[in-house]
């Protein structure tokens, strides 16, 4: 890490914004990443994480608002040497051989990883080194964009959905690769559909929906807020009573009455507990329930497919 920038965080977004005509793909985005973190971007398809990750790189410009990347703009030379990215379409020079992109690659950046440190990180072999980039599995030409994304040995690294086509045992390498580049302090942002993809990488996950950040925090976090709880119980009286008690109760979602018991649906189901005791409403059966959390992602992300 060169002195410039030792402070700095490595991504800096302040009120953030890019159109395409009327459509908001990223609508007033802050955030800032720390040096020596990994963090997942996760939403559906079109929340606007693309567009993101192309203005972090330089790729596209904001409408509005400020990107800076290791305390600079994002188009500095400095800071492009410092950076790898691999994004989702991976266009290379199809007559060359693997070695050879790789090498072009490796020939622009001061400080290079070595072919032998690219070959164990992204588990491409000797046979698939002297491959044409044009005969290459979609498979093998994800490996060939991580590794020249890793090529000039960057301190900042960008995955847009780098695991969409690789194999199982590829995607654990890249997985198991990812975390030894953590562990070296490299700063690594990944883009994601799978909220268990980023919970099993990420120390934060930016939640985006409709270009919008709809959560940021820790795995643990996230899914607490992803996660719907409730209180139910069976009402003995008087159903019209505690239903509109209940639902004057800060962070009270919803009310529904299933199978005979009423459910509650709260942030803080022991505020409603809290009220049901000391008021001693007349109720029986009282338990706490945790929603399922592939329901609730699976909720959130058919919303926004239909808002696209
Ligand atoms: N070049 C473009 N021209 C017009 N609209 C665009 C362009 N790029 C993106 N969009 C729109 O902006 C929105 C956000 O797209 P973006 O690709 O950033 O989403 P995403 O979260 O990366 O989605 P996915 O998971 O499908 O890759 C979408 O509605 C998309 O159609």
């Amino acid at each position: 890490m060169s002195k410039d920038n030792a402070n700095s965080p490595a991504v800096v977004l302040k009120e953030v914004s890019k159109h395409f005509g009327s459509k908001k793909a990223v609508d007033q985005i802050s955030f800032s990443i720390p040096q020596g973190s990994v963090t997942a971007i996760l939403g559906p398809n079109g929340a606007g994480k693309t567009t993101a990750i192309s203005m972090m790189l330089g790729l596209m410009d904001p409408k509005c608002g400020s990107v800076e990347v290791l305390g600079r703009s994002p188009k500095d030379l400095k800071v492009r040497r410092k950076i790898g990215a691999m994004l989702q379409e991976v266009s290379v020079m199809d007559q060359l051989k693997a070695r050879e992109i790789i090498n072009l690659i490796r020939g622009y950046y001061p400080h290079p990883m070595s072919m032998e440190e690219i070959m164990a990180l992204t588990g491409l072999t000797p046979e698939d080194l002297n491959k044409m980039a044009v005969k290459m599995s979609g498979g093998q030409k994800r490996k060939l964009g991580f590794a020249l994304a890793l090529a000039g040995n960057p301190e900042l690294l960008f995955f847009d959905e780098p695991t969409v086509g690789l194999d199982t045992s590829a995607r654990r390498l890249f997985w198991k690769t990812v975390r030894s580049l953590a562990a070296l302090g490299k700063t690594i942002l990944f883009t994601t559909h799978y909220l268990q993809e980023a919970d099993d990488i990420a120390d934060r996950i930016i939640l985006f929906k409709d270009g919008r950040v709809a959560a940021d925090g820790s795995p643990a976090e996230i899914k607490n807020k992803l996660t719907t709880r409730s209180v139910s119980f069976v009402a003995e009286q008087d159903t019209q009573h505690i239903t509109a008690r209940l639902n004057q109760v800060p962070g009270v979602t919803g009310v529904h009455l299933e199978d005979g018991r009423m459910y509650i649906s709260a942030d803080n189901t022991d505020q409603v507990l809290a009220v049901i005791f000391r008021e001693e409403l007349p109720v029986r059966d009282v338990a706490t329930d945790t929603g399922s959390l592939d329901e609730a992602f699976e909720q959130l992300t058919q919303v926004t497919e239909e808002a696209v």
